[in-house]
């Protein structure tokens, strides 16, 4: 049955409040359901964070065994339903009166939502198959929800049970209970699509470890954060926007280059907002590396663009741009509609890499931004791209 056929609307819902569902939140006490999974990542989380330095497993490992269950989950998900539809693509409606005019009530919200954030992203969205379209929205906005918790105008106000319940709520909507008319939209595309509820929590931990931590020693504990806040969001895009039919790309090839293309958005957003977060106290740079460059936060929050400084940015740019050269291939596997927004998101996102280099490295007052007319160029140019179907050749996994 789907999901939205067991929601209500109440007066107080999200379609109200818009983001600040903390006017919400507490009317309902949920209790924290601690899974298998989650219990035995906390543990693998204390042997990566050992503070005697000797890291058991590094944290590109640790993701990459959650890629690699990812892959496998939808597989077999896809597998099980060829089995029983023919048409695997998209599970049909159970429908009772009523009910479906509220869910596209709730998934039009999520594209208003969509739209105001990400007008660019949203506009590629619409090259998207409509149910792809819609589940891609739903998806964007819970990200950005969560995002809210710990980054929005009620930031302060946050606490871990403020996080433990936003985690309740999400295991109700995986489990057909949503709590408002957003996340009936999410409840309703993860029954259709094979979207997996590990990165959903993930991204959570990535806002628990947001409120308990301002410093990363080094570039794993930031791989680490950049997974949890990002590298996610490529883990639940790609059971959406669906493998090109003719890519002979191992399905968690595919789900790598999504987790590069996440984590190089993240490294640059990072380095776009270096003032910004440390204005907040916040310095999301690998610690270890600051030093051998000979910097510290005092050279942060001094604010001043050195040739230490350069240096130190020209390594971290190469970094980011490793990842989305990682990134690339993966796109070419993605089926056909699906490959515009992506591409497009992708070179506008790493040309803000540009832009930093454009601004000599002042990330510290000036924020890179690429360009209405930068940003006209970019479409079609992704365009282009996107009409380029996947080679024959391989991708590598890891
Ligand atoms: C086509 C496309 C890009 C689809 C993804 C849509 C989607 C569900 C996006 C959610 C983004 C979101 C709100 C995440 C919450 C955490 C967060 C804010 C992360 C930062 C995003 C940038 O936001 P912004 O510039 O607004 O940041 P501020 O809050 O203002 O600081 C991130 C930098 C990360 C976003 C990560 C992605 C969009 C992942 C992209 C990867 C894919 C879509 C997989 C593509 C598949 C292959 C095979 C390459
Ligand atoms: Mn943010």
């Amino acid at each position: 049955m789907s999901a939205a056929l067991i929601w209500v609307v109440s007066p107080n819902s999200e379609l109200c409040n818009g983001l600040g569902f903390l006017e919400t939140k507490e009317k309902r006490g949920f209790n924290r359901l601690n899974n298998i999974v989650s219990r035995k990542r906390d543990v693998v989380r204390r042997v990566v964070a050992n503070p005697s330095g000797n890291l058991a497993i590094s944290s590109e490992q640790l993701v990459y065994d959650v890629v690699l269950k990812q892959a496998a989950l939808v597989k077999e998900q896809m597998r099980s339903r060829a089995e029983e539809v023919e048409d695997v693509e998209v599970k049909p409606d159970v429908v009772l009166p009523g009910t479906l005019g509220l869910l596209n009530e709730a998934y039009d919200r999520c594209g208003e939502v969509c739209a105001e954030y990400a007008k660019t992203f949203y506009l590629g969205t619409l090259l998207m198959t409509p149910e792809r379209r819609k589940a891609i929205w739903a998806i964007y906005v819970w990200c950005r929800r969560t995002d809210e918790l710990v980054d929005g105008p009620n930031a302060s106000h946050i606490t871990p049970k403020a996080l433990d319940r936003w985690e309740s709520r999400l295991e109700d909507l995986y489990n057909g209970r949503p709590f408002d008319m957003l996340d009936a939209a999410l409840s309703d595309t993860v029954s259709k699509f094979p979207v997996d509820i590990q990165p959903f929590k993930d991204m959570i931990d990535g806002m628990r470890m947001d409120l308990r931590k301002s410093r990363y020693e080094n570039f794993d504990e930031l791989y680490l954060y950049c997974y949890y806040v990002a590298g996610t969001v490529g883990l639940m895009s790609v059971p959406i926007m669906g493998i090109a039919p003719e890519s002979n790309a191992p399905t968690e090839s595919v789900y790598n280059a999504a987790l590069a293309l996440g984590i190089a958005n993240q490294l640059t957003n990072i380095l776009r907002d270096v003032g910004e977060d440390a204005r907040r106290g916040r310095v999301y740079l690998p610690q270890d590396e600051l030093a051998q460059a000979g910097l510290s936060d005092e050279d942060i929050f001094a604010m001043k663009v050195t040739d230490k400084w350069r240096f130190f940015m020209k390594k971290q740019i190469k970094r980011a741009r490793t990842f989305f050269d990682q990134a690339e291939e993966g796109v070419t596997q993605l089926s056909s509609a699906s490959r515009w927004p992506v591409w497009a998101s992708l070179l506008l996102y790493r040309q803000i890499l540009d832009e930093i280099e454009a601004n000599d490295y002042n990330n510290f007052t000036k924020r890179a931004y690429v360009s209405k007319p930068k940003k006209i160029v970019a479409l079609p140019i992704a365009y282009a791209k996107s009409l380029v179907p996947p080679s024959s050749r391989n991708l590598v996994s890891n």
